[in-house]
């Protein structure tokens, strides 16, 4: 049996549980497991289905062992903000409602007259996001006040999930970054915003740093599964995982997913007036630094798409199409809240184009060259941005994650923005994920030093501009 570590990396589109291992200084990786995840409507609020999410974790751990990886710690990462709370009996009291969910509409203007606009950007670097967990806890208490008052503990998505596992209580701190409750300098919770917003400050543990271990999983699963590990904290925000796969430090990255996070990696916050106008973020790093960063819609808007296909058209499809419809003109401001939780993606594309006097998409392939060129404009200027902001100016983009296969989408990108564009890893989130657990087990010695095993055990892809 191999022994391994196991990374659970659950997106908004999907999740996986990968294994990994070093051999001869290479980063091997085995999937062992694969499954899909989506919002459903639960109690009139869009949720993900967290004991099902729960349920494909147990299900990759007993693959694993059934597939000779015998896993000697685990780790969990998802996408960020959301949240469930447990009662102090330690069971849950909320769904997990999810960010693109309507309860927050509006409720950002709300928090602003109780806790200034500026102040909260300048304690916390981050930017302003409707869903932001802040929004959600005042959303969640203006609709049910009592379960505020009944809760005990706050737990994000991936905290709860190593809770299941471990029973024990953790906020992990780079996913508690993005709640825009948490000092950026200090590191700890603002009391003074949560009590602003009257929320108990009791609810939340003192942030926990990542790379360490939270404990070894409890007796009744060791039973269940066969299996008994330690329960390691990686980044456990996903785009914080995902970072740690870039191979070089001096570049701008995209983490292209559902999102496509755009920026660079900081040892300090810049929280500058500049920033904020830009609405730049500060999100908590792996490696005690911050990655400032932009969200941009990303190829959440072709998922949609898709969907609104009947998943007639795969992935590689939508990027074929849009070779073939690579001058349609139309561009889309995508970040657009409206293009957020559409009810029909087809439809907020063509009013946006009819609004704005551009050619209407209809065919598939149409709307597929509308998002990625919409989308690479978009990359553009944030990279503008990005340079304005450090005071620096650099000669790549680095792309990881799902959304770097999308090669029509790369090409547009190295055009557009003239810099050479890197791309891959592809699980760069599941491998950011194994790397700090084995930092945290004495495996790696740092997490710069992965850098090197990033680069010795993956293909990284080079587009350069007119396909040079
Ligand atoms: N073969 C492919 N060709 C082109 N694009 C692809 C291909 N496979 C996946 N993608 C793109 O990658 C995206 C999914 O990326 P990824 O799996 O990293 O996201 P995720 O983990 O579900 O989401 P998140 O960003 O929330 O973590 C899809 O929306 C799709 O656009
Ligand atoms: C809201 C998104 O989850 C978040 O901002 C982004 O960083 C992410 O987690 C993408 O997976």
């Amino acid at each position: 049996m191999q022994k391994c570590h196991l990374a659970v990396d659950i997106g908004a589109s999907g999740g996986r549980v990968i294994a990994g291992y070093l051999a001869s200084g290479e980063l091997i990786l085995k999937e062992v497991h694969r499954f899909e995840n989506k919002m459903t409507t639960k109690n009139g609020h869009l949720s993900w289905d967290i004991d099902q999410l729960f349920e494909q974790i147990k299900t990759g751990i007993k693959k694993s062992v059934e597939k000779n990886c015998q896993p000697v710690s685990l780790g969990i990462d998802t996408w960020a903000v959301d949240f469930v709370l447990l009662n102090k009996e330690k069971e849950r009291i909320t769904e997990a409602v999810a960010y693109r969910d309507h309860r927050t509409d509006g409720v950002m203007e709300e928090v602003f007259n109780i806790v200034p606009k500026k102040e909260l950007y300048k304690e916390t670097g981050i930017q302003f996001q409707p869903f932001n967990t802040i929004y959600q806890l005042y959303a969640l208490k203006k609709e049910s006040p009592e379960i505020l008052k009944d809760a005990a503990h706050f737990l994000m998505i991936p905290d709860y999930l190593h809770y299941l596992l471990t029973d024990k209580i953790t906020n992990e701190y780079t996913n508690a970054t993005t709640t825009q409750l948490l000092n950026a300098k200090g590191k700890t919770w603002n009391t003074s915003f949560i009590e602003k917003l009257g929320i108990s400050q009791r609810i939340f543990s003192e942030p926990k740093k990542p790379l360490q271990a939270i404990g070894k999983i409890k007796d009744e699963l060791k039973v269940e599964l066969g299996v008994d590990f330690e329960v390691v904290l990686p980044g456990t925000h996903d785009t914080a995982s995902a970072v740690v796969s870039v191979p070089s430090n001096d570049t701008i990255f995209i983490s292209s997913g559902t999102w496509s996070l755009i920026g660079v990696e900081h040892q300090e916050p810049i929280s500058t007036e500049r920033a904020f106008l830009y609405n730049f973020t500060n999100e908590g790093g792996v490696n005690h630094n911050f990655r400032f960063l932009k969200n941009i819609m990303g190829l959440w808007m072709i998922q949609e798409v898709k969907r609104a296909f009947n998943h007639q058209y795969d992935y590689p499809d939508f990027t074929n199409l849009a070779y073939e419809n690579a001058d349609f003109p139309s561009i889309v401001n995508v970040n657009e809240e409206r293009f957020l939780s559409p009810d029909n993606m087809l439809t907020v594309i063509q009013d946006f184009c009819r609004e704005t006097k551009q050619i209407i998409p209809e065919m598939p392939g149409e709307f597929a060259a509308c998002i990625f060129n919409s989308l690479a404009v978009s990359y553009n200027e944030a990279v503008g941005q990005i340079e304005e902001l450090t005071g620096k100016e650099f000669e790549s983009i680095h792309i990881i994650g799902g959304g770097s296969k999308n090669n029509y989408l790369n090409e547009r990108l190295a055009d557009i923005s003239g810099k050479t564009i890197y791309t891959g890893p592809t699980e760069a989130t599941a491998i950011g994920n194994l790397i700090a657990q084995m930092v945290a087990t004495n495996e790696i010695e740092s997490i710069e030093k992965s850098k090197e095993i990033i680069n010795q055990s993956f293909h990284i892809q080079k587009f350069s501009s007119g396909g040079e």
